[in-house]
Order: structure tokens, then sequence, then C-alpha cells
């Protein structure tokens, strides 16, 4: 089973704790978000992988939205992801270790001491999120 749109709150994260968001890309995934922050207006990091969307083709989108304002976009080309496999894009502070050995680096913009909230969004099913 999926479990898709998932939201938590209160998870209190801290520099470097780790999450680790296991789950599978749907078969014919567009793309899907993995959101960090307060809360979902103000985010540390949306890690968006876009399969085809916002006519952008296998590209990570990472931004920090503040007080809802999106902030300047960071762009990989690296795109470790296949649509319908399992996968790991597991995070820590602002550090996302991706499938293989490719790390994506995102400054902490808001400065958040620690992380209360944490979404999936899109074309993603989670199987297990673990805190260490
Ligand atoms: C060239 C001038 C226009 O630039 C475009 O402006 C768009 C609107 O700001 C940019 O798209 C936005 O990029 C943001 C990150 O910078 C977010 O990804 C915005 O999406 C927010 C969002 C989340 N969700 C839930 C969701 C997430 C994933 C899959 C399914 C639902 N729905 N909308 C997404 O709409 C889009 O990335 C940007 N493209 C470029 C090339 O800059």
């Amino acid at each position: 089973c999926f479990c898709k749109g998932l939201v938590l709150t209160h998870v209190n994260v801290k520099a470097g704790e780790r999450i680790r968001v296991k789950g599978k890309v749907a078969p014919d995934a567009k793309s899907f978000a993995l959101n960090l922050g307060r809360a979902g207006s103000d985010l540390l990091l949306h890690f968006n992988p876009r399969f085809d969307c916002h006519g952008d083709t296998r590209i990570i989108v990472c931004n920090s939205l503040s007080g809802g304002e999106w902030g300047e976009e960071l762009r990989e080309a690296e795109f470790p992801f296949q649509q319908g496999e399992e996968t790991k894009p597991c995070r820590t502070e602002v550090m996302v270790k991706l499938p293989g050995d490719q790390e994506i680096k995102f400054p902490n913009r808001l400065g958040l001491e620690a992380v209360q909230f944490l979404s999936v969004e899109g074309d993603f099913g989670v199987k297990s999120i673990k805190f260490d």
C-alpha cells in the first residue's frame, strides 16, 4: 500500500540528525516532492524531482519557501530516479543524500534550528520514514 500526500508535524529534527524516507516512485510519475520546514508556508527545503512537469524533464528542483514566497531555485541535472522503482531520497539537515553517492547541499535560508514539518506530495508512495 502507498501513503500519498503525507504530512507530519512536530517531528523536531535537529541539525545533524537524519530523516530517511523510503518509498516507490509511481510508474507514471510526473513529479514528487519532499518538504521540510517549520510549516507548509515556511520550508527549509522543497525537494522536487520532476520527470515531466512545468516544462522540466528529469530535473531535481530544490527551493525554500518563506512566508509563502518561493526563493531562488537550485536545479540539479543529475537525476538518479526511475519511474516505478524503489528509492530512498534520504536527507539530513539541508544536505540531501540521493541514491548512489550523490549529495545536494542546500542553504539553510530560513536559519531554522529544528525542523517541525515534513510532507510528501505527488507521485511517490511512502513505505517508511525513519528518524535517527
Ligand atoms: C520561466 C518562468 C517561470 O518559472 C517557473 O515558475 C514556476 C512557478 O513558480 C516554477 O514552478 C514552481 O516551482 C516551485 C519550486 O521553486 C514549486 O515546485 C512549485 O510547486 C509547488 C507545488 C507543490 N505542489 C504539490 C505537489 C508537488 C509535487 C507533485 C504533485 C503535487 N503543487 N504545487 C512550482 O509551481 C517553475 O519551477 C519555474 N521554472 C523555471 C525554469 O524557473
